[in-house]
């Protein structure tokens, strides 16, 4: 009898697996034509194309589909469509591809990477707590010191104006995740620009197998070829030590009752307070603190011409504000009407040459659009290359009949897939005439409402969806702010001249990888009057 039960079972399911597998696939979401192995390796373009993805979002429409040597990419080219699987079923849109080889050196265990679960949610509550609106109000004074360091540096050497930014941010995110100061051979520095030499001098193009064949990370380090274990096994010390380091420092200064307040120090002085203090929360705590400081390493291959491969430590909270200031700047030296226009409210608000305070921010509603428009010009994170960094993933194939009733018929096909990654084309959103009036030209008032303006809507997609959503963004728009308000307050900044006087206008040119960064370019960063010569030299 039990053989029969079994035999009847076994061709049930023979029969089930055949007319499932008759049954007829339903279409993906549009796509170029692809080749039958190389799938679409070879229709992307080899390097960031923004008209290329422009022509093919034009034909293929709000979702694309990719097929790179059997992964599966979705480019989602409208804010809407972003929206509806982002952000509204963002339970199920919300994990990150898995990455064997931050896996194997911990640094799989910065948010940025988590995959979407438990330890995501409790590590997330932990970072987004300290990093609400008005949580960010705590860290203003950081940023008020740090913007005068800014500005006594651009002074001194204003053609290092792209370093001074680049120092301001990471600044600002040093001192408000530890409270602590940038000191010249700082430890903290030191140790992230050790590890990320280690990963420069490695080169870590041979990496990329191990995200082919995942089962290689198992291999032991004497097994020959596994020279990725060996190389694994030499950073995640490092790691380990940077991730130690930082609160160790604050846990002390708590005991001491020396802490300056930081997202650390108010994390530990709660669980202490709440008598949490548990090893397990203490690590999550520790995790976090090195997502935001140096914890965006990535690991980053991008298929293109085939495989390039990029390993560089990006600190969350730093890289993205610093591009953005670095396109103020260019944006500037562009549009010198809309800098005197800005100005001009700066002027009139404050006076002449006044530094600004974070008091008078709902004061200035054209300076707040040139903020907002710098982060549409150019997102700074805006689609890049396609890498397999930064995506949403579905962690979930249980709900394609749900969706079936709701969603083009096309999408059903990609719920049913799991772990099929879906990139946002930031970019491309932003600049959509449909959205945008004169997507390309630089126009704050763009968003002040009518009549005075076009009531265009402010680019929050630049800061991604759902739950993967930019924890961080207050404060970026907050960095940005006082930085862009405070330059323009006491510099012009104008174009450099030739030798006949003639200026000499920088083009437009971005370097796009997975963030976006203008090109190289010089310009003059002059203190306006004698009054704001004064105001820098009381600094
Ligand atoms: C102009 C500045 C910034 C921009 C444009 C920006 C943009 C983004 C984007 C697009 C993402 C990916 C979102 C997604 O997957 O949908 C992201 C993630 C993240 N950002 Fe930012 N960011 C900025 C500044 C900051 C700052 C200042 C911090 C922290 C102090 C920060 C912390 C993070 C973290 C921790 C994540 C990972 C979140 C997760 O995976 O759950 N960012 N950011």
């Amino acid at each position: 009898m039990v053989p029969i039960i079994f035999t009847g079972v076994f061709v049930a399911v023979l029969i089930a697996l055949w007319i499932r597998s008759r049954k007829p696939r339903l279409p993906y979401p549009p796509s170029p034509p692809a080749h039958p192995i190389l799938g679409h390796l070879k229709t992307l373009p080899r390097e960031y194309d923004e008209d290329a993805y422009r022509t093919m979002a034009d034909k293929y429409g709000g979702i694309m589909h990719f097929n790179i040597l059997g992964k599966s990419i979705v480019i989602l080219n409208s804010e809407k469509v972003a929206n509806d699987l982002l952000d509204k079923r963002s339970a199920i849109y919300s994990d990150r591809p898995p990455l064997p080889f931050h896996q194997m050196t911990g640094l799989a265990n910065t948010l940025t990477f988590l995959p979407y679960g438990n330890e995501f949610s409790k590590t997330r509550k932990m970072i987004q707590e300290q990093l609400t609106r008005k949580k960010c109000t705590l860290f203003e004074d950081v940023q008020l010191t740090q913007r005068n360091v800014l500005l006594q540096n651009l002074w001194t050497s204003p053609a290092d104006f792209a370093s001074h930014a680049k120092q301001f941010s990471s600044a600002v995110v040093l001192e408000m995740t530890y409270g602590h100061k940038i000191v010249p051979g700082d430890r903290f520095l030191k140790n992230a620009e050790v590890l990320d030499k280690m990963i420069a001098d490695a080169g870590g193009a041979g990496l990329v197998i191990l995200d082919f064949f995942p089962i290689l990370r198992h291999l032991p380090a004497w097994f020959p070829g596994a020279w990725f274990t060996q190389f694994a096994q030499r950073i995640r010390p490092l790691v380990e030590e940077l991730k130690e380091y930082g609160v160790a420092v604050v846990e002390n200064n708590v005991s001491s009752g020396k802490a300056q307040v930081s997202f650390s120090s108010l994390h530990l002085e709660e669980l202490d307070s709440e008598k949490r203090k548990s090893k397990e929360e203490l690590e999550r705590l520790k995790w976090a603190a090195f997502t935001l400081w140096t914890g965006k390493a990535l690991y980053r291959y991008v298929l293109g011409p085939l495989v390039e491969i990029a390993f560089f430590l990006l600190p969350a909270g730093s890289e993205t504000t610093w591009s953005a200031i670095e396109a103020f700047f260019l944006a500037m030296v562009l549009h010198p009407d809309v800098q005197r226009k800005a100005q001009k409210e700066l002027d009139t608000v404050l006076g002449h040459g006044e530094l600004p305070g974070f008091e008078d921010r709902d004061n200035l509603p054209y300076l707040n659009c040139v903020v907002q428009e710098v982060l549409r010009w150019t997102p700074v994170i805006p689609l890049g290359k396609l890498s397999f960094l930064l995506i949403h993933v579905i962690s979930s194939d249980v709900i394609t009949g749900l969706l079936n009733k709701v969603f083009h018929i096309a999408l059903c096909k990609m719920t049913s897939m799991k772990g099929c990654s879906f990139r946002k084309a930031q970019w491309h959103m932003l600049t959509r005439e449909d959205v945008y009036h004169k997507p390309f030209t630089f126009l704050p008032e763009r968003f002040l409402s009518k009549p005075d303006g076009f009531g265009e809507p402010l680019p929050s997609v630049v800061f991604g969806f759902g739950r993967r959503i930019c924890p961080g963004r207050w404060l970026a728009q907050s960095e940005m702010w006082i930085a862009i308000a405070s330059i323009l307050s006491v510099f012009d900044i104008k174009p450099i001249q030739n030798n006949q006087g003639e200026d000499v206008l920088p083009p437009p040119e971005f370097h796009v990888s997975l963030t976006s960064h203008p090109k190289p370019f010089q310009c003059r960063v002059l203190p306006r009057s004698d009054k704001a010569k004064t105001v820098l030299r009381q600094l």
